[in-house]
C-alpha cells in the first residue's frame, strides 16, 4: 500500500452524534438559541472532529511551507524567486505577517523548506524537508514527477502525524512561494473545467499587461501537460507546486488523525482541494479561514463546500488568515467551555 492510500484508509467520518449533543449543550447557555451564530458552528464541529465535547485548544500550530516555482521565469510575478528564501529567514526571525498574527492568536509557527531554491545549510529553527530546489516551469513541461509530488505530500502527512503525537488541537496551513498563485489557478482550472481567465488574478500585485501574460502562460501549461482531470495527483504533479503538495498532505494527514485543520488563502486552498478530491470525508475536517482577493478562491471554496470565516481582503498568504481565524474557532470552544447555563446563572428561560 502506498503512503497516500494508507493515509486515506485512516480517514473516518466525523462523530455526528457529538454534533447534536454539542448543540444541546450550547442551547443551555445563557443566550437565545443560535444567537452566537457561527461561533456555535465552530464549537459543534470542533467537538465532532476531535471526538471530545470540549477539546483542549492550548496547542495550536501553523505550518508555513516554502517552495519555489520554475514558472517564475515566464514573468508571472511582481517579485523574483530569491524573495522566497529571504522570507524564510524573516519567518524564522519572527518578523513576518504570520508571526505577528500567530502571536496575537497564541499560535506557534513552524517553517518548512519543502522546495526552496536555496541551500539553507544547518539553519536552526527550520524544518528541513527539501524534496527539490523548486519545481520546473510547467509552461514547458511537467512541474514535478509524480514521485516528487508524493514525496512532498508525505512531508505534510508526517507533520500531521507528529501533531497527533504532540496533542496539537488545531492545525493551520500557510505557504510562501513566489509564483505560486499560477499553479493554484492551474489546479482549480483543471479540476473545475472553468476558464483560466475566470480563475486567475494579480497575486502579489501584477498590472493588466502582466495578468494577460500570466493567463496565457497558465493556458499554455495546461494545454501542454493535459493533466488527467479525474486524477488529482496527476494535476498536482503536472501543474502544482511542492508547498501545495505538502499542504495537500497536511490536510489529508489531519483528517487521518482527526485533527481540525484551518486552511489559509488561495494557495493553501489549492492544496486542500487536492486532498478533498482524494477522499470525500476530508472536507469535514476543514475550516476555511477567509476569502482571498484572488478571484479563483471563491470557486475553490464552493467546490470544497467550505464557507469562509473572514472576508478581510487579505492576499498575503503565509498562514495570516489562518492565524486570525484560529482565534475565532478557539473562541467558539471557549463559549462551550466557560459560558454559564441558565440554571447556573439563575436566568429564566
Ligand atoms: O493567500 C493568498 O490568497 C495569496 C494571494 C496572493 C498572493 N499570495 C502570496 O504571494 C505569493 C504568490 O504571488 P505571485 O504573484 O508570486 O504568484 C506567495 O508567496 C503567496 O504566499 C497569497
Ligand atoms: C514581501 C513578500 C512577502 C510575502 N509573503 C507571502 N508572499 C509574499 C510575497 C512577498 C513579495
Amino acid at each position: 500500500m502506498d503512503i497516500i492510500t494508507s493515509a486515506l484508509a485512516r480517514i473516518t467520518p466525523v462523530n455526528q452524534s457529538l454534533i447534536a449533543q454539542a448543540q444541546l449543550k450550547l442551547d443551555n447557555k445563557t443566550k437565545p438559541p443560535g444567537s452566537l451564530g457561527r461561533l456555535e458552528e465552530f464549537a459543534r464541529r470542533m467537538a465532532a472532529i476531535s471526538g471530545v465535547m470540549v477539546p483542549d485548544t492550548s496547542k495550536k500550530v501553523i505550518f508555513t511551507f516554502a517552495g519555489d516555482h520554475g514558472i517564475v521565469e515566464e514573468g508571472i510575478s511582481l517579485y523574483p524567486s530569491e524573495v522566497t528564501a529571504q522570507m524564510v529567514f524573516n519567518f524564522l526571525n519572527g518578523g513576518a505577517g504570520v508571526n505577528v498574527l500567530a502571536r496575537h492568536s497564541g499560535v506557534e509557527v513552524r517553517v518548512v523548506d519543502v522546495g526552496v531554491d536555496h541551500d539553507f545549510g544547518e539553519t536552526p529553527g527550520l524544518i528541513h524537508r527539501k524534496v527539490a530546489r523548486g519545481t520546473r516551469n510547467f509552461a514547458q513541461g511537467p512541474a514535478m514527477t509524480r514521485e516528487e509530488a508524493l514525496a512532498a505530500m508525505q512531508v505534510g502527512i508526517d507533520l500531521a502525524d507528529q501533531c497527533k503525537a504532540e496533542g496539537v488541537a488545531l492545525v493551520g496551513t500557510g505557504e510562501m512561494g513566489i509564483g505560486n498563485t499560477s499553479p493554484s489557478s492551474a489546479i482549480i482550472a483543471a479540476i473545475s473545467g472553468l476558464g483560466v481567465r475566470e480563475l486567475t488574478h494579480r497575486g502579489t500585485g501584477i498590472n493588466n499587461a502582466a495578468l494577460e501574460n500570466k493567463i496565457r502562460v497558465i493556458e499554455q501549461g495546461l494545454t501542454l501537460n493535459s493533466p488527467d482531470t479525474q486524477d488529482p495527483l496527476d494535476v498536482l504533479a503536472k501543474v502544482g507546486g511542492l508547498e501545495i503538495a505538502a499542504i495537500a498532505g497536511l490536510v489529508l494527514g489531519c483528517a487521518a488523525n482527526s485533527i481540525p485543520v484551518v486552511i489559509d488563502g488561495f494557495i493553501s486552498t489549492a492544496g486542500a482541494l487536492i486532498a478533498s478530491e482524494l477522499h470525500p470525508n476530508v472536507r469535514d475536517y476543514i475550516f476555511a479561514a477567509h476569502r482571498s482577493v484572488e478571484i479563483g478562491h471563491r470557486v475553490m471554496l464552493e467546490r470544497i463546500g467550505a464557507a469562509p470565516i473572514l472576508d478581510l481582503d487579505l492576499r498575503l498568504g503565509e498562514g495570516t488568515g489562518a492565524a486570525l481565524a484560529m482565534g475565532l474557532i478557539e473562541a467558539g470552544v471557549k463559549v462551550m467551555k466557560e459560558m454559564a447555563t441558565f440554571d447556573e446563572a439563575g436566568v429564566s428561560h
